[in-house]
Order: C-alpha cells, then sequence, then structure tokens
C-alpha cells in the first residue's frame, strides 16, 4: 500500500540571534529526537495559520510567521513528511513546555550539535550558514 502523505509546518522561532529547537518526548514516533515547532496541515489551513494554531496549542504562546525557509521530502517507515519552515518571531508570551521534553536556544553554528529528525536535516544545514 502506498504511504500516506503527512504536510507539516515547523517553526524557526529566532530570538536575540539564537533558534528554538524542541525535543520530542520517548513515546512518540522519532522519540528523543529534535525538531521544530509545529504539527500537520488541517484541511482549509494556510501554513501560517497552522504554525500560528499549533505554537499557541503546544508552547502557549503566539508568533508572528516571516519568510520560509526551507521545505523537504522525506519518507519514514510511518509515511512521507512533507516539511515547509518558516521564521517566526515571538510576539506574545514565552514557550512552555507541553509536548516537547526540552526546549534549547541554540545559535545557528550550534544546530548540528543536536540529533534531528531526518527530514529536518536540510533545513539545519541551511541555518547552520545563516546570519540571523
Ligand atoms: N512539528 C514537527 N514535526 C516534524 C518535524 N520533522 C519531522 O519529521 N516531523 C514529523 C513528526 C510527525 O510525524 C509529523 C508532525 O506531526 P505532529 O506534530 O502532529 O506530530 P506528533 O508526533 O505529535 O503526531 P503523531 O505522529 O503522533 O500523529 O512530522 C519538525 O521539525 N516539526
Amino acid at each position: 500500500m502506498d504511504k500516506k502523505n503527512i504536510h507539516v509546518v515547523g517553526a524557526v522561532i529566532v530570538s536575540d540571534g539564537e533558534i528554538l529547537c524542541a525535543q520530542r518526548g520517548p513515546d512518540k514516533s522519532l522519540p528523543h529526537l529534535w525538531e521544530f515547532p509545529g504539527g500537520k496541515i488541517e484541511e482549509g489551513e494556510t501554513h501560517q495559520e497552522t504554525l500560528k494554531r499549533e505554537i499557541e496549542e503546544e508552547m502557549h504562546c503566539k508568533v508572528h510567521v516571516g519568510e520560509r525557509v526551507d521545505h523537504t521530502v522525506h519518507e519514514y517507515d510511518f509515511g512521507i513528511v512533507h516539511l515547509t519552515t518558516y521564521y517566526c518571531k515571538l510576539q506574545q508570551g514565552t514557550p512552555t513546555l507541553t509536548e516537547h521534553i526540552e526546549f534549547r536556544w541554540l545559535a545557528p553554528n550550534e544546530l548540528k550539535s543536536l540529533e534531528w529528525a531526518p527530514a529536518d536535516v536540510p533545513a539545519i544545514e541551511k541555518l547552520s550558514q545563516a546570519t540571523l
């Protein structure tokens, strides 16, 4: 059977020259790997709407969504993830841990010190060279 396509958006939240990195929990798919906060796009939603909704739900804060960072397609055993990432800025509140087990703020040249979900690796390559 064909694998399901999963359309996901991720927030590259930048503050004071650092990027927010979030670690997945032990009971999730891709356990303990690092990712950008965000989630699956629901029917009828724009990427911006999904990001704003997901960030409010999973981090209890509001973001402004800016330019696109990257778009990648990665095949996992559970499906094919189409991941689009966007630069974001905090608009209101500070990120609160609910679904993730840890947050870390890292400078671009530190991003590769974490073990990222495979779909994120091309974005991490780009961001690790970025001037924020
Ligand atoms: N939010 C987010 N998800 C990512 C990234 N990279 C990556 O491969 N994914 C995958 C993990 C999930 O399979 C899917 C995102 O769906 P989700 O945020 O609803 O994840 P979830 O694990 O809580 O949901 P589920 O798979 O348990 O249904 O995309 C990323 O940087 N951010």
